[in-house]
């Protein structure tokens, strides 16, 4: 990716995450904070509007990152077993489909944002233009980020590829990720490995049917901690877009027992 096009998407990302926080966080609010680049800049405004506003912000992280983020930016840090539910979290996302299902766990965090999203009345999602799609797996082509018990790695990805072959393969393999600038896999802030399942287009031919039937089998595996597939969680999304503008999704609201 060349300057231009990264300063872009990155211009994009703010514009997002800016209109986001802007439209959702509240005096005395429990915020989730999300992992990623998007995330960066939530906080940044988030933390802003605090100091402007006096405002009184409790905050959750998703990962080791958002945690230091949170620190960073002289915000409050509490955690789930101090503070639930979460009013409202603001998170990144690897690619978001028109019915907001998203896949999560590119940078290698979605165990704990999964958690997070899931003790949470809203979940907002943020992201440039190049996160929008029709289905999932249209621009998104590293597979979904799956969070693998390291011992059962071998089992897993043997399930995987067997499902893969069946409905004609992918030519990239699904493997377990591994680490830059260091030796081996990625590790992630649990001790776990994450598996990148390969599903090319079997998502929009038909073959997983729904992003709900891929979870649910997924999460049959054993082994499959957590998957990056967050389904029907998220409320609403924000994608900053090239000219400046930002596009949102209408506010949905879920019956996720809040
Ligand atoms: O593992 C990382 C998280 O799920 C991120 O929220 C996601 O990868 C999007 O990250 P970014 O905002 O850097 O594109």
């Amino acid at each position: 990716m060349g300057d231009a096009q990264k300063s872009l998407l990155d211009k994009a990302k703010k514009l997002a995450a800016y209109q986001a926080v802007d439209d959702h966080v509240k005096d005395g609010q429990v915020l989730g904070i999300g992992s990623g680049t998007t995330a960066v800049y939530a906080v940044e405004r988030i933390a802003q509007r605090a100091r402007e506003e006096n405002l009184n912000l409790i905050c959750i992280p998703t990962s080791f990152q958002a945690k230091n983020l949170i620190i960073s930016n002289g915000l409050q840090l509490s955690e789930l077993d101090v503070h639930y539910p979460i009013d409202v979290t603001i998170d990144g996302c690897d690619e978001c489909d028109q019915d907001l299902n998203v896949i999560k766990g590119g940078g290698g965090c979605l165990l704990q944002e999964k958690i997070v999203a899931s003790a949470s009345k809203k979940l907002i999602i943020v992201g440039d233009f190049s996160k929008e799609s029709r289905y999932l797996g249209q621009t998104w082509k590293k597979g979904i980020p799956l969070e693998v018990a390291q011992m059962g790695a071998r089992v897993v990805l043997e399930k995987l590829q067997k499902f893969t072959d069946s409905v004609g393969g992918s030519v990239i393999p699904t493997k377990v990720r591994q680490a830059v600038n260091k030796m081996g896999p990625v590790i992630t802030d649990n001790g776990n490995f994450i598996v990148d399942f390969q599903f090319g287009d079997a998502m929009k031919t038909g073959e997983l049917h729904n992003a709900q039937s891929v979870e649910t089998w997924l999460k049959s595996i054993p082994g499959i901690l957590e998957t990056g597939l967050f389904v029907k969680m998220a409320n609403q999304a924000y994608f900053g877009q090239p000219d400046g503008t930002v596009k949102s999704t209408h506010e949905r609201i879920l019956k996720n027992g809040f």
